[in-house]
């Protein structure tokens, strides 16, 4: 179980973008997080993700309550998460190769001797050619660094996946492919899933159940009241 609660967190103490929170995701369970532009949505996923310290509230992760975020959480705990976010080219190396890119956690983890096995696993999985692989970020589309970093998310095999509008910026066909993945990984690994979104229409398909970031928190009526989120 992946629980959040009474989150409170932001990047000024005084003025929090997220208040009193509280959100849990059972074991093997795909929940959608739909809300307006701007409401704090990435900020939760990344608190949920171990990647921003809240400022208040717990965090517990299959029944282990959170002490450390970032590379003060344990190892153990870090590796539990595949993370996935709205723009590749921020969170990929320019200087790795598509196929170093997927195999980077691994080699962190001193884990190089699996690394070519589990590209070479992967690589098909998310539609990534050999050519592709040998490719660095600024050669190819975004569509396809996306694909690499879906990759990198699922090469520890991780227990979560927090997806936070992982497919805003793709076409209609590389989305259905991507979440094709996502879903596939989760029905055969029981992996659990936080989805970050927009679109209404894709996290009802997606997820088990979506919650709306207005029910979260009785938002103010600037974010409760955008009607695409509605
Ligand atoms: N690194 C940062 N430093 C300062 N403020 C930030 C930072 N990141 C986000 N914010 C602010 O925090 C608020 C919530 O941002 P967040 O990205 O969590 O919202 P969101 O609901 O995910 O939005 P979107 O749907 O547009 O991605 C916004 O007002 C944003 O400007």
């Amino acid at each position: 179980m992946l629980e959040l609660r009474d989150i409170t967190a932001g990047y000024e103490p005084r003025t929090p973008v997220v208040r009193g929170v509280s959100l849990t995701v059972a074991a093997g369970e795909a929940v959608g997080l739909l809300g307006p532009s701007g409401c704090g949505k990435s900020t939760l996923a990344r608190v949920a993700a171990l990647l921003h310290r809240p400022d208040g509230g717990t965090v517990t992760l299959d029944g282990e309550t959170v002490t450390g975020w970032r590379h003060r959480a344990p190892r153990r705990q870090r590796t539990a998460y595949g993370v996935l976010f709205q723009q590749p080219r921020l969170s990929a190396d320019p200087r790795l190769r598509l196929g170093e890119l997927i195999a980077e956690p691994l080699r962190a983890g001193g884990r190089r001797a699996e690394m070519a096995d589990r590209v070479g696993e992967l690589a098909p999985v998310v539609g990534l050619t050999d050519e592709l692989l040998r490719r660095r970020p600024h050669e190819v589309s975004d569509g396809q660094l996306q694909r690499a970093c879906l990759a990198r998310a699922l090469v520890l095999r991780p227990r979560w996946l927090i997806c936070d509008e992982m497919t805003a910026m793709l076409d209609a066909s590389t989305t259905a492919a991507l979440v094709a993945v996502v879903e596939s990984y989760r029905r055969e690994s029981g992996a659990g899933l936080l989805a970050v979104g927009h679109d209404r229409t894709l996290l009802a398909r997606w997820c088990d159940r979506t919650v709306r970031w207005a029910d979260l928190t009785g938002a103010p009526a600037a974010c409760a009241e955008a009607p695409a989120d509605r």
